[in-house]
Formats: structure tokens, C-alpha cells, sequence
């Protein structure tokens, strides 16, 4: 089995897509399982809300996570962070990438948030986002962690003591066995390779080449070439019903979400905005948005938002911070989405990953079926026949997703 361990939700999801896509069984947890699954599976994603805090917290509980997975049969492990390389200042990324490889007890570790089909390439060591640098995206404004840096070796350089080589692109399209040399060399000191891919292909490759490896990480790009070398066959998730009842919370502030955002008012659907200025308490905030919530009509999907453009959120932070105004509004929406799951809504959108991983702690999601996907990267989860969720990485899905999602019959 391999044991995928997630630092955000969307991320879980995302990562869990791939898998499920590549045709294997695939279980998604969201935090540490109690319990080892009761049934047999390819792959178990454990989905945590690791991304922002300190490293040391996120180490302990990806540990925790990896020990359960140990227990229940992994025999290969991959870490899977942000395709764009979301990490504090603080970074949790290398420490977590340290302790996992100590645990598992490996050397070379070869890694990349490479994730072509989401638009995401690493080319000589750099990260882009389309035709941007990294650090010339949209992710320069991110809320809790702006990404001002293109480098992928500089970044995990800031986050970790060991060695960093890089695999240029050369190396990983050779045809001899260089690549396999690359990787095994010297694979006794712990170091970490950082792969240039610009094209499925070239995941295709780093796949083939570390198939016996124990342990590599990186986006869903590299994780779905990992599944496809294990599977090596295509099965989609049968199409299932939707509960009818609706609602879509978002906290994501990305491009991709505030275009949702307005296309889902463009369609003349009630929504709501969480002002967290004017309110700056989560109790107050959720009272008044179910309120609203309570007064629309029982047949149209609901949208409840917080999400902001790049120059309101900076007044926000000015005003509150960046901790206390992000920390306001997960406590609101995940109390609100608890509410509206009471009021019998049987199916919730979310749109953002720290909002995502709020609005699970507030249903206590725990493990879920991975069904199709809505966007790419973005599938339901199903919780039994009555309740479904769509969490949406905050850049992911094109304008009319959340439009969509929340009025589609069937996945
Ligand atoms: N109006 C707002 N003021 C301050 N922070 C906000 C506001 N709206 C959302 N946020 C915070 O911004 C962060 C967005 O991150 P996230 O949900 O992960 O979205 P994405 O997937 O785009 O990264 C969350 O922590 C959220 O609470
Ligand atoms: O790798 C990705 O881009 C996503 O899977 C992901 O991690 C997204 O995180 P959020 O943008 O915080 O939703």
C-alpha cells in the first residue's frame, strides 16, 4: 500500500484524485485514522492541516500519521505539499521531509511540486505557474503564505540542513540509466534531489526510476506518475447522486476563486459576505450569516464568503493581522458549515485549503469514499448517501466550478 500524507486538505484531495485516477482503490482520511482501514486499498491518503503551523507541531503529527500507516501495511510513502511550494518563513516543508526520511530510514529523497496538467513545471531548479515565475504569480499575495522566491532549491534550502542536488532536465530525459544513477549514488547521506519536469512525461520517468524507492514527495503531479507505474490502468469511480440541498463556503482569496466567486452572483444566486472588519468575532459573524441563510429559499444553492482581493485583505491584516483575521474566519465558516449540514444541507462546497481543513474540523469529517472529479484535482467525497463535499484548492477549477458543483444532480 502506498501511504500518502497530505499538509492540507485540498492537498489530500487532490493527491487522493490522482490516485483514484490511475485506478487504484484509494481511502482518504481527513487527520490521523483511529483505526487502520477495514478494507483493503492501494493507496491511503491522510489529509492534515499541517501547511502554517509551526514546524514542530506539523513534524509531530505527520510522524504520528506516518506510524498508523506503518502499522497498517505501507510499504511506500510520499509527502505531499503545495504545487506551489505554500510554506512559512518558518518552513514546515524541509523539517517534515527530515523527520519522514529519519523514520523510514532512506537517503536520497527526490522530490517536486512539478504538477503540469494544474500548470505547475520546475525547469532548471525554478517553479512556475503558467508562463510565471513562482514568484511573480499570483501566490506573491497569498494571505498566510506569500510566495516571493521561484527557486525550489533556495526554498527547501532555507528549511533544511541536508544536502540539495538538483536532477535537470537533461539527466531526467536521458535514456541510459543516468537518472537511476543520480538517485542511487551516495544514497546513503541523506540529501534530497530536486527534479526539473515540465511534462507528464518526465514524471512518467522519475516514477519509473524511483519505483523501489520508499519515499519521494512532492504535488499531485509526481504522486499520480507514482500510482500510474504501480496501476498502469484506468478505471473511472462509477457516477453517484448528489444530495439536493447545497451551499458553498469560501475563505480562498486566489484569482481562480474570486472569479468563481463572481461567477456564481453573475447567476443570480443568493450569497453573503463575511465582513470581518465590521465583525471581528466568529460567533457574531456566523449568528448573522445564518441568519441571512435562514431567510433564503430552500431550493438554490447558498454561497457564504470571506474571500477578498489582494488590496482589501491587506487593509484587513493591517487592521487585525494576519493570524487573528484568518483565525476569526476559519472558526466562523467552520462553525457555519456545521450549521448548515443541521439545517439539512447534504452537500457543502468549500473553496480554499485552510478553509477546507476548517470546514472538516467543524462537520468532524473522517474518512470518506473519492469519487469523481468535478475539476481536475477536485473530486467528491462521499459520506455515505446522504452527505457529499467538494473541497477545492483555492487555485484550482475553472469560473463556472462553484456554479456547477453546487447545482449538478449527479458526479
Ligand atoms: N476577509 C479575510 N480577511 C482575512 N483573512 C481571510 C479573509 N478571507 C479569508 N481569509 C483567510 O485567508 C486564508 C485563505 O487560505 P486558503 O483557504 O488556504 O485558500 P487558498 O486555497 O487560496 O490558499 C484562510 O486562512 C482564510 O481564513
Ligand atoms: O498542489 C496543489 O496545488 C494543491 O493540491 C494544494 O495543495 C492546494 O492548496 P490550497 O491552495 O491551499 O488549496
Amino acid at each position: 500500500m502506498i501511504a500518502v500524507i497530505a499538509d492540507d486538505v485540498t492537498g489530500g484531495t487532490d493527491a487522493a484524485s490522482a490516485c483514484r485516477g490511475a485506478g487504484l482503490r484509494t481511502l482518504l482520511s481527513f487527520g490521523i485514522p483511529l483505526s487502520p482501514a477495514d478494507e483493503v486499498v492501494n493507496v491511503h491518503v491522510v489529509a492534515l492541516k499541517t501547511r502554517s503551523i509551526p514546524a514542530q507541531d506539523a513534524v509531530r503529527q505527520t510522524l504520528d500519521a506516518a506510524r498508523v500507516l506503518l502499522e497498517a501495511g505501507a510499504d511506500s510513502f510520499y509527502f505531499k505539499y503545495c504545487s506551489t511550494f505554500d510554506s512559512t518563513a518558518d518552513g514546515n516543508i524541509g523539517p517534515v521531509l527530515d523527520a519522514l526520511s529519519d523514520l523510514l530510514n532512506v537517503g536520497s529523497v527526490v522530490t517536486t511540486p512539478a504538477a503540469p496538467s494544474h500548470g505547475r513545471t520546475v525547469y532548471r531548479g525554478y517553479l512556475f505557474v503558467g508562463d510565471k515565475l513562482l514568484a511573480e504569480s499570483h501566490m506573491r499575495n497569498h494571505p498566510l503564505t506569500p510566495m516571493r522566491d521561484s527557486s525550489v532549491l533556495r526554498l527547501l534550502g532555507a528549511q533544511t540542513a541536508r544536502r540539495i542536488t538538483m536532477l535537470d532536465l537533461p539527466v531526467v530525459r536521458d535514456d541510459s540509466d543516468l537518472l537511476q544513477q543520480k538517485i542511487t549514488d551516495g544514497s546513503t547521506c541523506p540529501r534530497y534531489l530536486v527534479a526539473d519536469a515540465i511534462c507528464d512525461d518526465d514524471l512518467r520517468r522519475l516514477a519509473h526510476a524511483i519505483r523501489n524507492e520508499r519515499f519521494a514527495a512532492g504535488s499531485a503531479g509526481l504522486i499520480s506518475a507514482i500510482a500510474r507505474e504501480r496501476a498502469r490502468s484506468e478505471a473511472a469511480p462509477p457516477a453517484l447522486p448528489l444530495p439536493t440541498r447545497s451551499a458553498v463556503v469560501a475563505g480562498s482569496c486566489s484569482e481562480a476563486t474570486l472569479g468563481q466567486i463572481a461567477a456564481f452572483k453573475q447567476a443570480g444566486f443568493p450569497w453573503y459576505e463575511l465582513d470581518v472588519l465590521a465583525t471581528p468575532n466568529p460567533e457574531a459573524l456566523e449568528a448573522d450569516a445564518l441568519a441571512w441563510f435562514d431567510r433564503t429559499p430552500t431550493d438554490q444553492p447558498a454561497l457564504i464568503y470571506s474571500s477578498r482581493s489582494p488590496e482589501e485583505l491587506a487593509k484587513i491584516q493591517a487592521v487585525l493581522g494576519v493570524e487573528r483575521s484568518a483565525q476569526i474566519i476559519e472558526h466562523a465558516t467552520a462553525e457555519i458549515a456545521a450549521a448548515l449540514v443541521r439545517r439539512g444541507v447534504g452537500r457543502i462546497v468549500a473553496a480554499g485549503g485552510e478553509t477546507s481543513g476548517a470546514v472538516v474540523k467543524g462537520l468532524k469529517l473522517r474518512t470518506g469514499l473519492v469519487g469523481r472529479e468535478a475539476a481536475l484535482g477536485v473530486p467528491w467525497i462521499h459520506f455515505g448517501d446522504a452527505f457529499a463535499i467538494l473541497l477545492k484548492s483555492g487555485n484550482f477549477g475553472d469560473r463556472d466550478l462553484l456554479v456547477r458543483a453546487a447545482t449538478q444532480t449527479t458526479t
